[in-house]
C-alpha cells in the first residue's frame, strides 16, 4: 500500500485562518446544501447546522416542499429555497451565486432527482462537496464527473466507494483504484473510514482524529455541511478536506468522556464543533 502522510494538529494549525475581527455575514461566505426527501429531512437539518456552526456567513439549504417546516423550525438562521415537488427534488433553482455547494445527503435517486442532480451540475460553477446519493447516482453515471469543478470533494463510505471505484480484493488494490479514481477525474476522494483517508491524485492523508462514537446515522451528513462551510469561506479544496476530516473526528475526541460511545449522536459532532475550533485556537 501506498504510504500517506499523517493529518495532525501541527498541520491543521498552518492551514487554519482565524476570523478577522472586521468580517461580517457577507465576508464569511454563502453556502448551499442541496439535501433531503421525504423521510430524510434529518439529513438536511444536520448537513444545514454543521455548515452554519462551521462559520460560513450565510447558509441556504434546497429542500423538496415537505421539509420546509422542519428546516424552518430546526434552524431559523437557515435560509429555505423549496423545490416544487413535495417528497423529493426535482429542479435545483438558487437564488443567489453560492460560493460552495454540498449536494447528496439524503436525496434518493428517483429519477426526476437524477435529472435535476445532471442540470445542476451542467451550469454549476461553485466549489463542491458531493455525497451520499449524489454519489450513488453518479455511480451510474460516471461521465458526468466530467462536468465537475476540479478539485470537486467526493465523500463516499465504503459502500458509495464501491459503487464508485468497484470492487477491491485487498486494501493495496482499493488505494490503487481510488488513486487512479482521483487522477481521470481531477476530484479529491474522502476515504470514510476507520481511519478516514484523502485521497488527492497520488498523495494519501491518514487523519488521526475520530473513534467508533462516529458510527451512528447522519454523521457523515454532517461532515458534509463542514466541509462546504470550509469551501464557502475560501478554504481551497485540498486544505478544506484536510481541516474539515480533522475537526469531524474531533469532535468525537472531545465529547467521547462526556457522552461514552453510546449516547453520542450526529447532534454531538455539531454540538462539539465550537470546541474542536477552539482546539485551533492556541
Ligand atoms: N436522518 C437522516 O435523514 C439520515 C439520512 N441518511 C441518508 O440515507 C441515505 C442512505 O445512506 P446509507 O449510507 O444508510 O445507505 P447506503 O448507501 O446503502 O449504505 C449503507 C451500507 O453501506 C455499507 N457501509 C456503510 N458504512 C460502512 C462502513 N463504515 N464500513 C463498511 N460498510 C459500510 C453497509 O453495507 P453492508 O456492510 O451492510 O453490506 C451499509 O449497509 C443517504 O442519502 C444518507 O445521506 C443517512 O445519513 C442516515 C441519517
Ligand atoms: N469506527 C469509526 N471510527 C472513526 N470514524 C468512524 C467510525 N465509524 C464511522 N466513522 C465516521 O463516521 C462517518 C460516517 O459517514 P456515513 O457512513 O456517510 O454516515 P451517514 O450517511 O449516516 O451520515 C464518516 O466520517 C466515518 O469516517
Ligand atoms: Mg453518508
Amino acid at each position: 500500500m501506498k504510504s500517506s502522510h499523517l493529518i495532525t494538529k501541527e498541520e491543521i494549525l498552518k492551514l487554519y485562518k482565524p476570523i478577522d475581527s472586521k468580517a461580517h455575514k457577507g465576508t464569511q461566505g454563502h453556502a448551499v446544501i442541496i439535501a433531503g426527501s421525504y423521510g430524510k429531512i434529518g439529513a438536511a437539518v444536520l448537513a444545514s447546522k454543521s455548515c452554519l456552526k462551521s462559520g460560513c456567513g450565510l447558509v441556504t439549504t434546497f429542500i423538496p416542499k415537505c421539509g420546509y417546516q422542519i428546516l424552518q423550525i430546526s434552524i431559523p438562521e437557515v435560509m429555505t429555497v423549496t423545490d416544487e415537488n413535495t417528497n423529493f427534488i426535482t429542479n435545483i433553482h438558487l437564488p443567489l451565486i453560492p460560493q460552495a455547494v454540498g449536494i447528496g445527503p439524503g436525496i434518493g435517486k428517483e429519477l426526476g432527482t437524477q435529472k435535476a442532480l445532471f442540470e445542476f451540475l451542467r451550469v454549476n460553477k461553485a466549489p463542491l462537496v458531493l455525497d451520499a446519493d449524489a454519489l450513488n447516482i453518479i455511480s451510474e453515471n460516471l461521465s458526468w464527473l466530467e462536468l465537475v469543478p476540479e478539485d470537486t470533494i467526493l465523500t463516499p463510505h465504503p459502500k458509495e466507494l464501491e459503487r464508485l471505484i468497484g470492487k477491491w480484493n485487498s486494501e493495496a488494490e482499493k488505494f490503487q483504484k481510488t488513486i487512479a479514481f482521483s487522477e481521470k477525474y481531477k476530484v479529491i476522494i474522502v476515504m470514510k473510514g476507520a481511519p478516514t483517508f484523502i485521497i488527492n491524485r497520488t498523495s494519501v492523508y491518514e487523519n488521526t482524529t475520530g473513534n467508533a462514537a462516529l458510527a451512528t446515522a447522519g454523521s457523515g451528513d454532517t461532515l458534509t455541511g463542514i466541509l462546504t462551510s470550509l469551501l464557502a469561506q475560501g478554504y481551497e479544496p485540498k486544505y478544506a478536506s484536510k481541516i474539515g476530516v480533522y475537526l469531524h473526528g474531533l469532535t468525537a475526541d472531545l465529547a467521547l468522556p462526556k457522552t461514552g460511545y453510546e449516547s453520542f449522536t450526529a447532534s454531538t459532532i455539531i454540538k462539539y464543533l465550537g470546541k474542536a475550533f477552539l482546539e485551533l485556537e492556541n
